[in-house]
């Protein structure tokens, strides 16, 4: 009884934010929640966040509602399509780890055939989408962001520690997506800005995650900055520096066009508390402070790029 309990709570995902969402997510049916599993909505949601707000800070008072739903729902479609295929490609070393291995595919509640029609169906319909209703830089974007996320980022996972810097491309992508929704290829100083923040931010946000998981990701043959880094120091190195240069983002983004003072102040004191986090963890580096900088992060991300919302806003 006593090593049943260890071994569940070894199992159990260490989710930052557990809570009400879980309550509503174990209520769905099993079937649609296994679809829903496949598209991994956590992320995906953050990522249309940032797709919203590179569609909002490009366009700025020329907005619209319908530009904005269809950049919304073509990207969600890729994003969607693009973790099933993640999954699919994934599925025998996601069994092999406890983080991973009651997804559908490992815990056999879904076929892979299936994984794979649902992913490619959605990946082609959310491109195809994004093609027809907008212009045609977005589209390209999505391309670019599905292909690199899932055909070069997913395999170089067990080939080298440096994937997560890979992993960033496509993970800086989708305001990249929402401003060319918007401006088209005109104007790349803004997106460039805003896929600066997300590629940075990345860095942190899934060394602590690496940090979290090291064992896990060892058992799964995934070769992630901790794997080389028994001590931690190298890992805690990289996350402090890569939240020193989140401190002047706001800075840069006013510099390219993109955002204004509030964003410049906001941001600095944003990073300022997220490398306090990271420093804690050079400190200390305890899975518990681990958390704390995921923690921190994602209430940096939406944080910083609300601001810069705000001050395109007030701009108008
Ligand atoms: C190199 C790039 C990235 C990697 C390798 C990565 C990996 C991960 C992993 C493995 C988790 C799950 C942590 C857990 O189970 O406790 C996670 C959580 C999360 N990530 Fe990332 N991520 C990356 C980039 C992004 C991006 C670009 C976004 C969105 C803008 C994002 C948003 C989130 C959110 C909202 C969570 C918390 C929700 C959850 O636990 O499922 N991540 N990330
Ligand atoms: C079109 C569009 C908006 C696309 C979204 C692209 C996106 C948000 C990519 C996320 C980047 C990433 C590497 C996530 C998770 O890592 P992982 O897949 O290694 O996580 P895992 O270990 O949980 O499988």
């Amino acid at each position: 009884m006593r090593k049943a309990a260890v071994v569940e709570a070894e199992v159990a995902p260490l989710d930052p934010f557990a809570g009400p969402a879980e309550e509503v997510l174990s209520a769905v049916p099993s079937r649609a929640a296994d679809y829903l599993e496949l598209t991994k909505p956590r992320i995906a949601v953050m990522a249309l966040f940032t797709v919203g707000i590179g569609y909002l800070v490009g366009a700025g008072k020329a907005a619209s509602l319908t530009d904005l739903f269809h950049v919304l729902l073509g990207s969600g479609l890729v994003a969607a399509g693009g973790s099933a295929l993640n999954q699919w490609l994934e599925r025998h070393i996601d069994a092999k780890m406890f983080r991973t291995l009651k997804r559908p595919l490992p815990a056999g509640r879904m076929s892979p055939l299936e994984a794979l029609t649902f992913g490619v169906v959605l990946g082609a319909i959310g491109l195809a989408y994004l093609f027809a209703t907008l212009p045609v830089a977005a589209g390209v974007a999505a391309a670019a962001t599905f292909v690199s996320y899932v055909w070069v980022y997913t395999p170089l996972k067990t080939m080298t520690v440096w994937n997560t810097v890979v992993g960033a491309v496509p993970g800086a992508l989708p305001p990249v997506i929402g401003w060319a929704a918007a401006c088209g290829w005109e104007k790349p100083g803004g997106a460039f800005a805003l896929f600066w923040v997300i590629f940075v931010w990345q860095l942190p946000h899934f060394l602590a995650i690496a940090w979290m998981y090291r064992d896990d990701y060892a058992r799964g043959g995934l070769r992630m900055l901790p794997h080389i880094d028994p001590t931690g120091t190298k890992t805690a190195f990289v996350m402090v520096l890569t939240c020193v240069a989140l401190i002047p983002v706001g800075w840069v983004s006013m510099a390219l066009g993109a955002a204004g003072w509030l964003s410049v102040v906001g941001c600095a004191v944003l990073g300022l508390l997220f490398l306090r986090e990271a420093v804690a963890f050079a400190r200390r580096r305890t899975d518990r402070q681990a958390r704390r900088v995921l923690r921190a992060s994602l209430l940096y991300l939406p944080g910083a790029l609300g601001l810069v919302l705000l001050d395109n806003v007030i701009g108008w």
